[in-house]
């Protein structure tokens, strides 16, 4: 997968749109038990929120929790300096706000990505919850406009066509591209499926360069 730092044609001022950080990749995905450390973490927040434990075995998992939090805590870093949302070689980029999925496809022409939705991501009656597609589509806006080579930009709109219900623990694709440029705007569109091409949802949504100093 391509990331800012590798990219070839694009706009000259690039790196200068906005006032974002520059991010990098980083090449050991977080070290070596990163990803590790990542899924775990994925696998205690599936049974978060779906596990009924009696009174004492929630007390031991709060204290767990509490001295994992305070492990941790004093290597709080600044953004852009750790390896959550950079780990471009870890489902979801490493970041546990991002849905664990594998970019598979990362090129001008678009971005195609797969992976389920996991138990934490359940809505009402086994289905996903109908807000975690708006997030599984926005970052997919956000790689595509990069691949793209279209200067740093924001999400002015995001548009979920919701079409059939999204099964969990089912394999899918998520696949968009750019569809219309117009000076600043970046016009993207793109479809949830499942292998066989069932469409379960799209999206269409504006991407807008940020001007110089934009948050
Ligand atoms: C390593 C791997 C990395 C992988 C990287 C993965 C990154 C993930 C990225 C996630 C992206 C996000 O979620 S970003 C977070 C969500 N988005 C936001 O928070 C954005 C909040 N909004 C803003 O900050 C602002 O609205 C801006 C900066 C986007 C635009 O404000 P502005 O600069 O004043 O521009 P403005 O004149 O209003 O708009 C510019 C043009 O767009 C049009 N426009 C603006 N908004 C809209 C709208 N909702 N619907 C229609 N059109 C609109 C205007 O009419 C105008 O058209 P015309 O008159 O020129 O024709």
């Amino acid at each position: 997968m391509q990331v800012m730092t590798e990219h070839t044609e694009r706009d000259g001022d690039y790196e200068h749109h906005g006032g974002f950080p520059v991010y990098a990749a980083d090449p050991d995905n977080g070290g070596p038990h990163f990803g590790r450390l990542v899924e775990a973490l994925r696998t205690v927040q599936d049974l978060a929120v779906s596990t009924a434990p009696p009174p004492e075995v929630i007390a031991q998992a709060a204290e767990q929790a509490e001295a994992l939090a305070a492990l941790l805590a004093p290597y709080t870093a600044p953004e852009g300096h750790y390896p959550a949302g950079r780990s471009v070689g870890l489902p979801g980029r490493g970041s546990l706000l991002m849905l664990p999925w594998t970019v598979e496809k990362f090129d001008r022409t678009g971005v195609r990505s797969t992976g389920v939705f996991r138990r934490y991501h359940m809505g009402g009656n086994g289905a996903a919850h109908g807000g975690v597609l708006p997030l599984l589509f926005d970052d997919l806006f956000g790689m595509i406009t990069h691949a793209a080579g279209r200067p740093i930009s924001r999400t002015g709109y995001l548009h979920v066509n919701y079409r059939k219900i999204t099964p969990l623990e089912t394999p899918l694709v998520v696949e968009g591209r750019v569809d219309r440029v117009d000076g600043r705007k970046t016009f993207v569109s793109a479809r949830l499926t499942e292998p066989d091409g069932t469409l379960l949802a799209d999206a269409e949504a504006l991407m807008i360069v940020l001007l110089p100093g934009q948050p």
